[in-house]
């Protein structure tokens, strides 16, 4: 019989730490592993201080060992208690990276209706379409919409093994990886979330899936500037936010706030741009005329007022909500004026991208420390 310690440390990663997302070895709860001969003693540190945790920790180090390693190896388990030191809210997303994930930006608006998932999910495409592997996560919990406009939405995301774990796969269409909260909510039903539930289903969306290598994770936002909104920026760190809004004062106060909120000094995640949507409406019979319904250049004004970039504009056509509804988003109409819109507007994302990541240190994961809205809830 040989073998070595880093065996065992192998096999002992297939077992998942009691109430982590995450195995044993990577949670620290392995404190030492010895190996002398055919005999090996385990160190393992847990917080539950009971005896039947304890008892179930050592079955699982000996079956791991016996079933990974060797059958006749001599296991000695040494199990101790020590309580977890501070008890952090698990409602509250961590903020850490996700591997493989070069760059993350956050689609946001202040009102709600402006457009946010039908720019999210047509720059989504043209992404792919440009070659880049591209991902999607519907955070928009009071009304997620991306299943819909990506024509998946009886698909159910399955859960793969990765390392040893289980991991929800997105689902794919258009060459875009797609998870939304959609796929888990009853679309007859009215889902109250309150901000430590949300913090929590999105926790799993980011951390628990298995999105593997993305040069882009877009990230649709609920609209307004609310505790999901908080969640997410500590959650991970996003590299840019990008900002929708119609020309309309209405909607442009609101994005103000929007951009207000990505520029505080607490979350400091840099402003890529605004883009205008809905800026003039054309009739498909007369397509040069353009009808200023919401008014004129209100978002490309705003942008200047406030030195954010203007990113571009899309009209206001009966085509995109038509697509959008059948989940054939427009963008994917090959040599279409709309097509090249979308096209102009992702080019002009990437190169205020690629200017920030060149000017800027990487986006630190915001932290956070008071979040009234996603405190727990009291019963
Ligand atoms: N440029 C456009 N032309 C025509 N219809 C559009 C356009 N942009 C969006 N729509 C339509 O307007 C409606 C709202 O759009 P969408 O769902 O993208 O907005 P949102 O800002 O994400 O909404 P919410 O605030 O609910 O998240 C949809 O029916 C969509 O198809």
């Amino acid at each position: 019989m040989s073998f070595k310690k880093q065996d065992i440390f192998k096999a002992l990663e297939t077992i998942t730490a009691p109430g982590e997302g995450k195995s044993m070895v990577e949670n620290n709860n392995v404190t030492n592993v010895v190996v002398f001969g055919d005999e090996v003693i385990v160190d393992v540190t847990i917080s539950n201080p009971t005896l039947q945790a304890k008892k179930k920790v050592e079955v699982e180090v000996m079956k791991a060992i016996h079933q990974h390693v060797d059958q006749k190896i001599d296991v000695k388990v040494n199990v101790k208690s020590v309580p977890k030191p501070k008890q952090e809210d698990p409602n509250l997303i961590r903020g850490k990276e996700i591997p493989n994930i070069q760059n993350i930006i956050a689609i946001a608006s202040g009102k709600g209706g402006v457009g946010k998932s039908t720019i999210t999910a047509n720059t989504a495409i043209t992404l792919a379409k440009m070659g880049f592997k591209v991902g999607v996560l519907d955070a928009d919990v009071y009304g997620p919409s991306m299943h819909l406009m990506f024509d998946v939405e009886t698909e159910r995301p399955l859960s793969v093994n990765v390392d040893g774990r289980s991991k929800m796969k997105p689902i794919e269409n258009y060459g875009v990886k797609l998870l939304s909260l959609g796929f888990f909510t009853n679309p007859n039903q009215a889902v109250i979330w309150r901000g430590p539930m949300a913090s929590k289903a999105l926790n799993q969306l980011i951390f628990d899936a298995d999105w593997g290598e993305l040069d882009f994770l877009l990230i649709d936002l609920p609209p307004g500037t609310g505790d999901v909104h908080l969640s997410i920026v500590q959650a991970v760190p996003i590299n840019g936010a990008v900002v929708v809004s119609t020309p309309q004062n209405i909607a442009l106060a609101d994005a103000k706030k929007g951009v207000a909120m990505f520029q505080q000094d607490s979350i400091k995640v840099p402003v890529l741009g605004i883009i205008e949507n809905m800026a003039y409406f054309t009739p498909e019979e007369l397509p040069d005329n353009k009808y200023y319904i919401f008014g004129k250049d209100g978002a490309k004004h705003l942008a200047e007022d406030i030195d954010t970039k203007f990113l571009g504009e899309v009209p206001l056509v009966q085509s995109i909500r038509e697509a959008g509804d059948v989940g054939h988003p427009v963008a994917l109409q090959e040599n279409t004026p709309l097509e090249e819109a979308f096209s102009d507007i992702t080019k002009e994302m990437v190169s205020e991208l690629l200017k920030r990541n060149a000017n800027l240190p990487p986006t630190e994961v915001v932290r956070i420390t008071t979040m009234s809205g996603c405190s727990p809830v009291k019963k």
